[in-house]
């Protein structure tokens, strides 16, 4: 699959974020969208999330046998804010996704690539930060979809749990297209990812 921008353009009050853009990114490797804070990564993402229209310009999607799939593809995400559901326990808010698709067993087992077990049956409100995001992370992976976008989800872990999610979200995402935007350089070569810049 690839997703290919043609002089996509956004403007808010006037002033050109995104000013005809031209990119692809591809399921070949993770795709690490890097660029200074205000350069329209968010925006970027929440346009192929069909959040936002394009001022100007478009973007295909494009399978491997040359079809057409601009519009039709399901994606995941990672938002830069958790979006749990905080009265909810993670193993409930994975299966407001996933539905009977995964037992609770097999969420747990996920689950606990990135949490200690004692976190899995107790409200998100009582989570901490590093422990939201981590499972908004195995939501978004575990989402039926064919297409990951994720901004910033490394925010607010501590190194060894950065690199715990950085693994498990490679791992995930194998066969499937995946944007990623990031702040570190170094998380581009921990993915194993191409790098993009804005
Ligand atoms: N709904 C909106 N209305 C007006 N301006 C907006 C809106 N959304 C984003 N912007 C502006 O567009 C610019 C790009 O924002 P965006 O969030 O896409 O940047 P970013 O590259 O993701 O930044 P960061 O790295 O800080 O997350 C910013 O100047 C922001 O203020």
């Amino acid at each position: 699959m690839i997703i290919r921008l043609n002089d996509l353009t956004k403007i808010y009050n006037s002033q050109r974020i995104l000013d005809h853009l031209n990119l692809s990114f591809t399921d070949e490797a993770p795709c690490c969208l890097m660029g200074p804070s205000g350069s329209g990564k968010t925006t970027l993402l929440r346009i192929l999330l069909g959040l936002e229209r394009p001022d100007g310009g478009s973007y295909s999607i494009t399978g491997e046998n040359g079809s057409d799939l601009t519009g039709s593809v399901r994606f995941a995400a990672v938002f830069q804010e958790d979006r749990l559901c905080e009265a909810f326990t993670p193993v409930e808010n994975i299966q407001m996704v996933t539905g009977r698709a995964l037992s609770g067993e097999r969420i747990r087992g996920e689950l606990s690539r990135l949490l200690p077990p004692e976190c899995f049956d107790r409200p998100v409100w009582t989570m901490s930060g590093g422990m939201k995001r981590r499972t908004a992370i195995c939501r978004a992976v575990l989402a039926r979809s064919q297409a990951l976008l994720m901004d910033e989800p490394f925010t607010g872990l501590d190194e060894y749990n950065r690199r715990l999610a950085i693994r498990y979200i490679r791992e995930k995402a194998a066969g499937r297209l995946l944007i990623l935007t990031t702040h570190q350089e170094e998380d581009v070569e921990l993915i194993g990812g191409r790098l993009v810049r804005l």
